[in-house]
């Protein structure tokens, strides 16, 4: 399994969230020296499949990212067909319960040590209390991820995708051990966008984020490279 960043650029992955496999791999060319993983999500993979995993791999080890929420047969079938891509990590969502997440981790078992980390979806970063409510949650949605993280731990995740704002929760919780890779991050003064619970890389990485998701902010940006070399020069190690 991929070991965690110890500071500094490794800890960003840049999300590749394009349709244009091209456009990806120019992205990825451009930020393989700035960042630690390079992030396939469902647009990408949806346009592009596999192959698009292969291509980004070519430059930094992925994270595909597709949320998988299925019977546990049918998300243990989705990890056979995946592993081949040899992705560095994979997330599932939390609320598909405990035996599909322990039916994912024996199927990823299979891939021996170089196996991806297991990371199980919490609540969306998009999310605030109110779209947590209309889905029938009324606790809010840091009790809600703290409720799924130690479900999904126990239940055989790697480690955990949850907002800024819950991360120092989650490692009084459960320690230093479950890697948590933290979406929901804006540098100062960039636009939240769909984003509800953010914070800055400064403050996610200080909260006990391993890993820093951003998208938006570098691969929108003039110069995605130097947009991603600013960030890494704000993190603390
Ligand atoms: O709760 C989640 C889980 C995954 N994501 C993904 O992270 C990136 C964030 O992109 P930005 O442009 O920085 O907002 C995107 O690919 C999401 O699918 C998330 O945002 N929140």
């Amino acid at each position: 399994m991929l070991a965690k960043p110890t500071g500094g650029a490794a800890r960003i992955i840049p999300a590749l969230d394009t349709g244009d496999l091209a456009r990806a791999e120019a992205l990825a060319a451009a930020l393989a020296g700035r960042c630690g993983v390079l992030k396939v999500g469902l647009e990408l993979f949806c346009a592009a499949g596999g192959p698009a995993v292969a291509a980004i791999a070519r430059h930094a080890p992925v994270f595909l990212d597709l949320k998988l929420h299925d019977i546990p047969n049918t998300v243990a079938g989705a990890l056979r067909s995946l592993l081949p891509l040899r992705p560095a990590m994979v997330t599932l969502h939390a609320g598909g319960g405990p035996a599909m997440i322990a039916a994912a981790r024996a199927e990823a078992e299979k891939a021996g040590a170089d196996r991806p980390i297991l990371l199980a979806v919490t609540v969306l970063t998009s999310m605030d209390a109110a779209a947590l409510a209309a889905t029938g949650v009324a606790d809010t949605p840091a009790e809600q991820v703290r409720r799924l993280a130690k479900m999904a731990v126990a239940a055989g995740a790697d480690g955990l995708v949850c907002s800024p704002r819950e991360a120092a929760l989650l490692r009084a919780d459960l320690g230093p051990g479950p890697a948590l890779v933290v979406p929901g991050v804006r540098p100062p003064g960039s636009d939240a966008g769909d984003q509800a619970r953010i914070a800055t890389p400064a403050e996610a990485v200080a909260a006990g984020a391993d890993w820093i998701v951003v998208g938006r902010p570098i691969t929108g940006a003039p110069d995605p490279a130097a947009a991603a070399a600013a960030i890494a020069a704000g993190i603390p190690d």
